[in-house]
């Protein structure tokens, strides 16, 4: 049988959920106010608004809209992959790993009407060293609606230098003039 690069390693081990988490039930704040997952700043944007779980889970809706449409009246996958990377990769929240996405495995089992809410579900898997495996799906509807998209994912944690290096040198200079367009997860020190 094929084994997927986001199967769980067996050094995996399961986390405990980190004591500095959002209480569960709460919103988690946008980790950046321009992300097209989450930013409340992003006009172009998803706009999800995500909720942790009692555990190592998060949820949230997502609503599809016209201007998320692929084929006539039907979201676009590649809009739905985003959502599930978005809700997948904020479980560094639980864990308080910086995470980016390294890989990201999407199923997409039924179309997705325009108008429909999409209600997300996102895990953690495990933990190995760096990595991070995560799963989740997308229901139509309702949590409990029939599943219309799947994912698995692996994140790698990064360190603050990550974003310094590689992020374009006028958003750097916007965050070190306003910090709070970001959330810290982490290690992360804007001014060390
Ligand atoms: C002042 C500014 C502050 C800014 C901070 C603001 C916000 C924070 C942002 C994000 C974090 C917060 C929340 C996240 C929320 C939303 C989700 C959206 C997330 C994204 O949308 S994020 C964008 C897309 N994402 C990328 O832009 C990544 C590009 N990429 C890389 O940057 C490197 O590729 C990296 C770092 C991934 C690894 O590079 P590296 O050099 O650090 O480490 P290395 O390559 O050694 O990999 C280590 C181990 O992972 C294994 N591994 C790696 N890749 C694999 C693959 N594809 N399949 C299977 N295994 C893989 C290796 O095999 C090895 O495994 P082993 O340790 O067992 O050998």
């Amino acid at each position: 049988m094929t084994a997927f690069r986001t199967d769980l390693p067996p050094e995996a081990t399961y986390p405990e959920r980190h004591p500095d988490a959002p209480e569960p039930g709460a919103e988690l704040p946008p980790h950046y106010v321009s992300c097209f997952g989450c930013g409340p700043g992003q006009p172009h944007g998803l706009h999800l608004r995500i909720v942790a779980g009692e555990g190592l889970d998060l949820s949230a809706t997502f609503e599809v809209t016209a201007d998320h449409q692929g084929a006539p009246g039907l979201a676009h996958g590649g809009l739905l992959a985003s959502a599930m990377d978005e809700i997948l990769g904020q479980l560094g929240h639980i864990t308080r790993m910086s995470c980016v996405t390294a890989r990201l495995e999407t199923d997409f089992r039924r179309p997705v009407p325009v108008g429909s809410t999409l209600c997300l579900a996102a895990r953690v898997d495990g933990v190995a060293g760096r990595k991070l495996y995560a799963s989740g799906e997308g229901h139509l509807g309702a949590p409990d609606g029939p599943v219309a998209v799947r994912a698995r994912a692996l994140f790698v944690q990064v360190g603050l230098e990550h974003f310094t290096t590689h992020g374009r040198p006028d958003e750097l200079d916007a965050i070190r003039r306003d910090p709070s367009m970001i959330t810290h997860i982490g290690d992360y020190t804007l001014n060390p």
